[in-house]
């Protein structure tokens, strides 16, 4: 027992098992109906959820992740279990003793009762629990404290636990994403506009207090000052809307429609929220609002990928686990 000095469990959302319209569905139902994610009451959402929307938007949804699927499965684990390898490495590296990492996600598999369960294996009785969103938010970061507090509910012995609440400004994250863009310039040349655009939540939620637009805009200022950028030269946006009501602006695709009449010869996108590439980078971002911008008179759309196993994102989840274990 108490082999190793502490474990690590990485969290990202979670994704369909398939590409199919059953495994969808299974998927949204379990993430659409979080509290944390949609927060009307549940008499009033459950019935529009199950009634409406889990009947209608499965089928369109997964044709998206057909679209995007590869040979060892959606990309979101299987980029999620390539950083996984690479930390467990580096942390083997850098601390000189075997620490073990795993995966889950806040919604499907792999289920966070199966990774703390391979941690207590493994003789683990501290956690450092890594959500892979940089940018704090309630309706992610939020949901996988609930998440886990559930997967850890019938165990009598608690692990000792730590929580990394956001690194949407650590300096190492800022040097990663600049460095990633540097590097996307020298290969692809660069464009006359960089955007960041960030997945969105509901205006509302920030309006209650949910941090996460304060966050983005910090994230986008450090990395636009690292790279000595112009103002005129960047913007931000928020990307990936879901229902009727109003979301944080400026929306990602009117701005390259607009951007597209405009006649901008060329645009990078950049989506820092997102730790790994999935649907809504390469689907939405990469094919999606790629047309939109091109089709309204764009000229060069250029998608910038997330950080995935990078060795620098790598080494700045490294700082991160051992900033955060400290004394331990
Ligand atoms: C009210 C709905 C949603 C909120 C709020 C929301 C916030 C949010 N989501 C991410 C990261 C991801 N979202 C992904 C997919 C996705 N998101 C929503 C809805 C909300 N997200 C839906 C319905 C979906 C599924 C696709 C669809 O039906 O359109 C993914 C991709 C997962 C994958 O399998 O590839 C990620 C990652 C963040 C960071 C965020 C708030 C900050
Ligand atoms: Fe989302
Ligand atoms: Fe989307």
């Amino acid at each position: 027992m108490g082999s190793a000095p502490f474990g690590v469990m990485l969290v990202n959302l979670g994704t369909p098992e398939a590409p199919t319209t059953s495994a969808v569905r299974r998927y949204l139902a379990e993430f659409l109906g979080d509290p944390r994610v949609i927060d009307l009451p549940r008499v009033k959402w459950l019935p529009i959820l199950h009634g409406i929307i889990l009947r209608i938007r499965p089928p369109r949804v997964a044709k998206a992740y057909a679209s995007v699927w590869q040979d060892e499965g959606s990309p979101l684990l299987a980029i999620g279990r390539r950083q996984q390898r690479a930390l467990k490495a580096r942390l083997a590296a850098r601390l000189g003793t075997d620490i073990p990492v795993e995966l889950a996600m806040t919604y499907g598999k792999p289920s966070m009762e199966e990774a703390g369960l391979a941690l207590r294996d493994a003789g683990v009785e501290r956690i450092l629990v890594l959500p892979l969103y940089p940018q704090y938010s309630a309706t992610t970061t939020g949901a996988v404290f609930d998440r886990l507090a559930r997967a850890l509910s019938p165990c009598p012995h608690l692990p000792e636990l730590r929580f990394v609440r956001d690194y949407h400004d650590h300096p190492a994250y800022i040097e990663a994403l600049a460095e990633s863009i540097r590097e996307h310039w020298e290969t692809h040349g660069r464009q006359p506009r960089l955007l960041f655009s960030y997945h969105g939540i509901p205006k509302r939620y920030a309006e209650a207090g949910d941090p996460y637009p304060r966050h983005c805009e910090t994230t986008s200022r450090l990395v636009a000052e690292a790279l000595g950028l112009e103002p005129e030269a960047w913007q931000q946006t928020y990307q990936s809307r879901f229902g009727r009501e109003e979301w944080l602006k400026p929306y990602t695709d009117d701005t390259l429609k607009a951007w597209g009449v405009e006649g901008l010869e060329g645009v990078d996108v950049i989506s820092p929220a997102f730790a790994a590439d999935c649907l809504e980078t390469l689907e939405e971002l990469e094919v999606e609002n790629r047309g939109y911008f091109t089709e309204a008179g764009g000229g060069d759309y250029r998608y910038i990928p997330a950080l995935n196993d990078r060795a620098a994102h790598i080494d700045m989840l490294a700082s991160l686990v051992e900033q955060h274990t400290q004394g331990w």
